[in-house]
């Protein structure tokens, strides 16, 4: 299902602040995409247009040709948001599975019980009894599950232990498939970089960047370089092993997209 956010404009009731203007933006499917930017760029307030909880001032929304706004059962069925914060009753898993799954027609006990297993949890749990990060963990497993065509997730990583985060990249590309697109919206650019096929970067003036991971590599690489060796580069940072750049990438061979580099590059003009 595409995703088309069509001329766009957003700004919260009694604010002042016009968050989003006239942003265009297509998103096709099978996609994994970073939605990167600053604090308060508009990435929250973003997914909340896409997934149909917030109305646009100006423009549209769709996905598919399903209007987000309306919110029909269609589209609730195949749209699903991990917001950052939200809320598990107080039941066992089993039974939050029982009255939530029903509403997604594909959804795969299978791939729930996948994925917990990825993050090191048990089918037979009680809900009340999760720390934070295990109750995201839980709740993404779900929305995992729910196979969705659209998968919106706020910050997916925030408040997760450093080995759930190699355990969250692997319970994500489980789930892919070739008729879903999952956006990510995250600051933490190193627990997603190896996971994503697509990086948009937004700013207040609207979106910087917006390629395929693909698209990016073909053009540039990030490597570290020695200070005499910096002529055709487009942004550098000094590191300790020299200066980690982004330069053109000419005849050279691919490297591993850096996403601090191609975000810090962006966000200044480069
Ligand atoms: N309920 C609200 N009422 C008024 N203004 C809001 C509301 N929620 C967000 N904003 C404003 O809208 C702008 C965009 O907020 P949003 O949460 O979408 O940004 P973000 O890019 O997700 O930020 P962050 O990286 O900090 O999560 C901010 O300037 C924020 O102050």
């Amino acid at each position: 299902m595409e995703i088309k956010v069509q001329n766009v404009s957003f700004k919260y009731k009694g604010s002042k602040r016009q968050v989003l203007s006239n942003m265009y933006l297509e998103l096709k499917e099978n996609r994994i995409c970073g939605l990167l930017g600053k604090n308060g760029v508009g990435k929250s307030t973003l997914l909340y247009l896409i997934a149909g909880l917030l109305r646009p001032t100006k423009g549209m929304v769709t996905v598919g040709d399903m209007e987000s706004q309306k919110r029909c059962p269609e589209m609730l069925s195949e749209v699903f948001f991990v917001s950052e914060e939200f809320e598990l009753p107080s039941v066992r898993l089993a039974d939050y599975v029982k009255m939530n799954a029903p509403f997604y027609p594909r959804f795969s006990q299978e791939l729930l019980e996948k994925c917990l297993a990825e993050f090191g949890l048990e089918y037979d749990l009680k809900l009340s009894e999760l720390s934070m990060g295990q109750k995201k963990k839980v709740f993404m497993s779900f929305a995992l599950a729910t196979r969705t065509k659209i998968l919106l997730m706020d910050e997916p990583t925030n408040g997760l232990d450093i080995p759930s985060k190699a355990q969250f990249r692997k319970a994500v590309s489980a789930s892919m498939s070739d008729d879903r697109t999952i956006i990510i919206s995250t600051h933490q650019v190193h627990d997603v970089e190896q996971l994503l096929d697509h990086v948009i970067i937004m700013s207040n003036e609207g979106i910087l960047l917006d390629n395929t991971t693909q698209e990016i590599c073909d053009k540039y690489v990030f490597e570290t370089r020695l200070p005499q060796d910096m002529d055709d580069v487009i942004y550098g940072e000094p590191s300790l092993q020299g200066n980690l750049v982004m330069a053109h990438r000419g005849d050279r061979p691919e490297t591993p997209l850096n996403l601090e580099i191609l975000f810090n590059a962006t966000t200044q003009g480069k």
